[in-house]
């Protein structure tokens, strides 16, 4: 009988995880919710935690500390239940290879007590896609065609709240893209609940709210938008003729208060009452030649970086 969990006022919530794996804390007194048809996202890079969150909310490893609960249900007390709720869609995909595309849906239908008719509505889309490929073995499936296969998978049980563990890492970027498209879709036309981690930060904007996780914790939740208008510094993007050069320069010059490497330029911010035109009076100084330096508006990334505090200076 289901009657252990609370609502916690979301329909995905926890309150004080902790988990450790020997001396390693993967999760540290973690506490956050999730609304009902949000699409939801926890971004960090690898060994922040992701997936030791997903497991436990899963049910399949339990915490060492704290309490968590899906659709009204606790994930330990209430395990068999939650996971006839949910779909997951681990980060190696869980097909079967030697099985066909049409085969492992069947598969899955079929361990939920159910047909792949009867819930056709919701993957009807995604599935089309894949549909003329029916009769090839998964494992000889493309990336982005696995990724398709493996959501309808997790779909075809018609659950309410699908957690997926970097679904887009190492496929392409026109099927990532692709991928945040179905699920925006799955979010408004079914209402479905969408729990996603990834390590891409500019996957950032495709979600109601994102969590940045980092040492088995949230540093920040909020909006895309929110995060980046709670950035308090100026940023200023630098580049001069000898970049590899420009990067001694910021770590020496005093006006510098953080200075990462990202893509062509430096990302920078400034000490108080320090300005651009003293810190490319000070570069030109000791030689830097076409010093450019531009005020720019921070991403994700950039609220990350300042968040973990180890700038490169
Ligand atoms: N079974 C395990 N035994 C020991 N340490 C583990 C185990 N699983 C995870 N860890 C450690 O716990 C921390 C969190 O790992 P976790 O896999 O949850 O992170 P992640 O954000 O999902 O990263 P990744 O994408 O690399 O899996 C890491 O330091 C990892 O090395």
């Amino acid at each position: 009988m289901a009657t252990s969990g609370s609502d916690a006022g979301g329909i995905v919530w926890a309150d004080g995880l902790c988990k450790k794996y020997g001396k390693t804390e993967a999760l540290s007194q973690l506490s956050f919710s999730v609304d009902e048809g949000e699409i939801y996202s926890i971004i960090g890079p690898d060994g922040a935690g992701k997936t030791t969150l997903f497991r436990i909310l899963t049910t399949l490893l339990l915490p060492d500390e704290g309490k968590a609960g899906v659709d009204g249900l606790d994930v330990v007390a209430d395990y068999r239940d939650i996971r006839r709720r949910i779909g997951y869609m681990p980060g190696r995909f869980s097909l079967y290879q030697d099985l066909s595309v049409e085969e492992n849906l069947k598969f899955f239908a079929s361990v939920f007590n159910t047909t792949v008719e009867e819930n056709y509505a919701l993957v009807a889309d995604i599935y089309r896609q894949i549909e003329p490929f029916k009769d090839r073995r998964a494992g000889k499936l493309s990336g982005g065609m696995k990724q398709k296969l493996a959501l309808c998978c997790a779909l075809i049980h018609a659950p309410r709240v699908l957690f997926l563990d970097e679904p887009t890492t190492g496929v392409d970027p026109v099927s990532r893209r692709e991928f945040w498209t179905m699920l925006k879709k799955l979010r408004d036309e079914h209402g479905l609940t969408v729990l996603v981690s990834t390590p891409y930060m500019d996957e950032a904007s495709w979600c109601d709210r994102i969590s940045l996780m980092q040492g088995g914790r949230f540093m920040q939740t909020d909006t895309p938008v929110g995060i980046v208008e709670a950035y308090a510094d100026r940023l200023f993007a630098v580049m001069a003729a000898d970049m590899h050069g420009l990067m001694t320069g910021l770590k020496a010059c005093p006006l510098v208060a953080t200075s990462f490497s990202f893509g062509a330029a430096y990302h920078v911010t400034l000490v108080p009452g320090a300005t651009p035109d003293a810190l490319r009076s000070w570069l030109t100084a000791k030689g830097y030649a076409e010093v450019g330096i531009t005020e720019i508006s921070p991403s994700v990334e950039d609220c990350f970086m300042a968040l973990m505090k180890t700038s490169e200076k």
